[in-house]
């Protein structure tokens, strides 16, 4: 796939994506954790691009967000859904549905949000979540002890960019092997020609070594392990919790053995290296502790020796008293002859000491014997060329030991490198349809069904447009619970008219919100819903107070391009006459809506006008009225779903309705009657 082809992918972006190891089915998938491990690219970016992948794969280059308040109520829609994620990534991922007027996209995206409304949000898979984030490449690891060596540049080349943890050296024949064997612990050689090689040291040659990286820098997939132990973690309680739970997040179980994961886990170290083996531990230690093994080792060989010393009368031949004073002989030359025997003690408790000290086996103790028994001296003297070469093979051990464990957990956890993401992808898109699932139930949710322009039995005349039942606004300034149920159902243009406060602007919001989530795909806040796959939704919100010239002229033009537009659209408009003087607001608008009417749009006009505007058109204007049924102390009493083929009456003439029912009197009446 051109990845450019891909909306809003540019050449910098599609470069960028090269990187990830299979860019085409990476940016497809929609995994937006996946596309966000391109360089440079956020997830917020990945989000986008993963949307102009399903807009490429669907055909639907359409914009239904055609006015700023479409846009608004889908920002408010799609923060209502991302409240109810854990993790940042489900938060960014619910960013991939977008309202589309693709038939395709919206029933993919519905299957999606059925299974995923179908689940239980248990608390503790929320709470298992918390610790829940996408997979990250830890930084290259250098390693210092290895290289890889090859005589062909191309080779170099292709060595330095699979294997930027070693270096990469040039060599012409063995002898420059055999001189890396002495720089470096092990060399590789990468060349077919040198095979059969002899020089000393840890040198192989392995001409498939940048196939295996695994093999030839274990210490690459540690790192990878090690730095993601805590999602690797979480993402295993996710799965857990869920099962737990009895909704587990798939059918199949987890992708990974989570006891084989967690085992291969504990053997490694946060930084990499290898944790829990004893053999290992006692061999750093000891080389860790040689300096100060050897330096308690000699007191304790001289505490034995001063004590001794203390204990005995040493009896001095006169020669002996003669060399000590005329030649400025040491002491320590009488040691042994008259303390050989408490100077060999001492000796033995020194080595004793250094072997117990540093945990030596019995070879290792060998080599430690002989730091210890030179010339008698007191304090007792240690051998430094005995304790280097004690040092070498101890290090030496060390790191044949980590080397092999390494090797061995490297090999266990490459095979759960690819099933761990898995793991975690699942455990991430678990949160996302968590959320769906608490959307749904928290609103009341059903699943609408969107039907085809012409296809539909939405609205009256089953010739498009919508169908609510049950509708209740989660956008409403008051608690969900206390949201009225609306029903209402359009096809074609329609006026809406209503009483002050009686819930038209709620009611143009409700069915906003219920068209852009249904061709999201996502359940709808309703009892039941039929939409009409709408190609654009044009939203227009109340304007504040009457525009000046310019700006009538600029909201006049809007309109002008609106009716000239495509078929299918809908059009929601809320109280346009307050953009001008009441007398002209009715003539544009029934001059709008009859041009809407002929192209077969579905609109709702909120208008106080209505009466107005239905005298002002050439065609018979559907109105819609918000009706309410009486003033009850003072307060409106409201059927919140518009009646159909119905003026409301306005607030005004209630109120003046009351009086003439209250008062009485010919003032009230005829004012009444003027309505
Ligand atoms: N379905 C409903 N359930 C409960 N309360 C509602 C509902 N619809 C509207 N309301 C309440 O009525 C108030 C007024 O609603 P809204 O602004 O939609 O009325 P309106 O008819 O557009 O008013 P105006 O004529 O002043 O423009 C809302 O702020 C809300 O508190």
């Amino acid at each position: 796939m051109e990845l450019e082809a891909i909306p809003g992918v540019g050449a910098k972006t599609a470069a960028a994506l090269r990187e990830l190891d299979d860019p085409a089915a990476t940016v497809e998938s929609g995994d937006v954790a996946a596309i966000a491990r391109a360089p440079g690219v956020n997830e917020a970016r990945a989000a986008r691009i993963a949307r102009g992948a399903i807009r490429r794969r669907h055909g639907d280059d359409g914009r239904v967000l055609a006015t700023d308040r479409a846009r608004e109520l889908y920002r408010e829609a799609i923060d209502l859904l991302r409240e109810r994620t854990v993790t940042d990534y489900a938060a960014k991922r619910l960013e991939t549905f977008y309202p589309s007027a693709s038939a395709s996209r919206i029933e993919e995206a519905q299957s999606f949000a059925a299974a995923a409304a179908a689940r239980d949000p248990d608390p503790a898979v929320r709470e298992a979540l918390a610790d829940c984030a996408p997979l990250s490449d830890p930084p290259t690891v250098r390693v210092r002890d290895r290289c890889l060596a090859t005589a062909d540049a191309e080779t170099l080349a292709r060595a330095e960019s699979a294997v930027p943890e070693l270096s990469v050296e040039t060599v012409e024949d063995a002898r420059d092997v055999s001189e890396l064997g002495r720089s470096y612990a092990s060399v590789i050689v990468l060349d077919e020609s040198f095979a059969g090689l002899d020089v000393e040291g840890d040198v192989v040659v392995r001409p498939d070594a940048l196939d295996s990286p695994a093999e030839t820098v274990p210490e690459r997939l540690l790192a990878f392990f090690a730095e993601n132990r805590e999602r690797l973690e979480a993402a295993a309680a996710v799965h857990e919790a869920a099962a737990a739970a009895g909704d587990p997040v798939s059918e199949d179980g987890p992708p990974v053995d989570l006891d084989r994961l967690r085992d291969a886990l504990s053997r490694l170290d946060d930084d990499g290296t290898i944790a829990g083996d004893a053999e290992l531990d006692r061999l750093t230690a000891a080389v860790d502790d040689l300096d100060a093994g050897v330096s308690t080792a000699a007191s304790v060989a001289d505490d034995r020796l001063r004590e001794a010393i203390r204990e005995r009368d040493v009896t001095i031949e006169g020669t002996d008293f003669l060399s000590l004073v005329e030649q400025g002989a040491r002491v320590d030359s009488l040691l042994d002859r008259e303390l050989a025997d408490e100077y060999d003690e001492a000796v033995d408790a020194a080595r004793d000491h250094l072997a117990d000290a540093l945990r030596l086996e019995p070879e290792e103790a060998e080599l430690a014997e002989r730091v210890f028994g030179g010339d008698p001296s007191f304090p007792v003297d240690h051998d430094e060329s005995a304790v280097s070469r004690l040092r070498t093979e101890l290090s030496a051990a060390r790191d044949r030991r980590a080397a092999t464990l390494k090797a061995d957990l490297a090999s266990d956890l490459g095979d759960l490198r690819e099933p761990v993401e898995a793991l975690v992808r699942d455990a991430l898109e678990l949160d996302v349809e968590l959320a769906i699932a608490r959307f749904a139930r928290d609103f009341d949710c059903t699943l609408p069904e969107v039907v085809g322009p012409d296809g539909g039995d939405a609205g009256d005349d089953a010739s498009g447009g919508f169908r609510i039942e049950g509708g209740r606004s989660p956008l409403l300034d008051v608690d969900f619970a206390d949201a009225e149920p609306v029903d209402y159902a359009v096809s074609g243009a329609t006026l809406l008219s209503g009483v002050n406060s009686g819930g038209k602007t709620s009611t143009l919001d409700l069915v906003a919100l219920v068209v852009v989530l249904a061709q999201m795909g996502m359940p709808v806040p309703a009892e039941s819903a039929t939409v009409e796959r709408f190609e654009e939704v044009h939203y227009y919100a109340k304007s504040q107070g009457t525009l000046d010239a310019g700006a009538f002229e600029a909201t006049l033009r809007d309109f002008g391009d609106l009716v000239d537009g495509a078929d299918g659209r809908l059009v929601l408009v809320d109280e346009l006459e307050s953009i001008t003087e009441p007398g002209a607001s009715a003539k544009i608008i029934a001059g709008i809506l009859e041009a809407l009417d002929e192209q077969d749009a579905t609109a709702v006009f909120v208008s106080h006008l209505a009466r107005e505007i239905s005298d002002a058109a050439d065609f018979a204007v559907a109105v819609d009225g918000i009706e309410a049924e009486g003033l009850v102390d003072g307060e409106l009493r409201v059927n919140r779903s518009p009646k159909k083929g119905h003026l409301a009456r306005s607030t005004p003439e209630l109120i003046v309705e009351k009086l003439a029912d209250d008062r009485g009197g010919e003032f009230y009446g005829d004012l009444l009657e003027k309505f």
